[in-house]
């Protein structure tokens, strides 16, 4: 029977990345994905934006929505200080399933917790659910029509703190206008673009990057 492309990409990284080593299978992802067939991970152009907002922001605490594959699930969490916490949310449970493997492969089950359902549906009970206070990062890359809502749903639950970092996947292509003009023009947060490529293409996307303010 016919394979998705999602266990493919699956395939690919139990054929080309070493076990336990979290760039190896970031960089077999990407090779799948230049070489063979293309994927919505942010992939490597916004992927190094992405580093240097994760190192720079060195988060004891933070939140993905929108798993896919764990392409960035691995990325972040490979940049992550020893006791940190990475939840991520996927809707899909077959996605889930691979990103769960994917994971494994990297061995970096340990630092990320993978939470299956919608980001509506889980962001009210983030706090009693994993004990958290706050989170220092969140990274936006699930329904492009979702990142407001569950933005003005994290400031509702108490789950930004003065300081708290969102850093948004496609806010060009495939587009987040709502989400864009209320966080730009919001007091509460100090936006930034980071002007890039959508992934393994020469389309414009890019990432922008708001500290909430309090
Ligand atoms: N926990 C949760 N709660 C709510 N939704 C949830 C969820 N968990 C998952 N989802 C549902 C996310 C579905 C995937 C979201 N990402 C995207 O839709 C996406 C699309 C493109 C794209 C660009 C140009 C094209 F021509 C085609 C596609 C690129 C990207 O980088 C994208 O991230
Ligand atoms: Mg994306």
């Amino acid at each position: 029977t016919q394979t998705t492309r999602p266990q493919r990409l699956l395939a690919a990284v139990q054929k080309n990345a070493t076990r336990g080593d979290p760039r190896s299978v970031v960089k077999a992802i990407d090779q799948f994905c230049r070489q063979k067939e293309w994927a919505m991970n942010v992939g490597d152009e916004k992927g190094c934006i992405l580093d240097s907002v994760v190192t720079e922001v060195n988060p004891a605490t933070v939140l993905e929505l929108g798993t896919y594959c764990a392409y960035s699930t691995v990325r972040i969490a490979s940049l992550l200080p020893p006791h940190a916490k990475l939840i991520t949310l996927e809707f899909n449970p077959h996605n889930a399933a691979i990103a769960r493997q994917v994971i494994a492969w990297a061995g970096l089950g340990d630092k990320i917790q993978l939470v299956e359902g919608a980001s509506g549906d889980w962001i009210p009970k983030m706090k009693e659910k994993f004990a958290i206070e706050t989170f220092d990062l969140v990274f936006l890359d699930h329904w492009k029509d979702r990142y407001l809502p569950d933005t003005k749903l994290m400031e509702e639950c108490g789950l930004l703190r003065k300081g708290s970092i969102l850093l948004a996947d496609n806010v060009i292509c495939p587009g987040t206008p709502d989400y864009l003009e209320y966080i730009r023009n919001s007091p509460r947060y100090k936006s930034q673009y980071f002007r890039s490529h959508l992934e393994y293409t020469k389309v414009e996307d890019g990432l922008e990057k708001s500290v909430f303010l309090g």
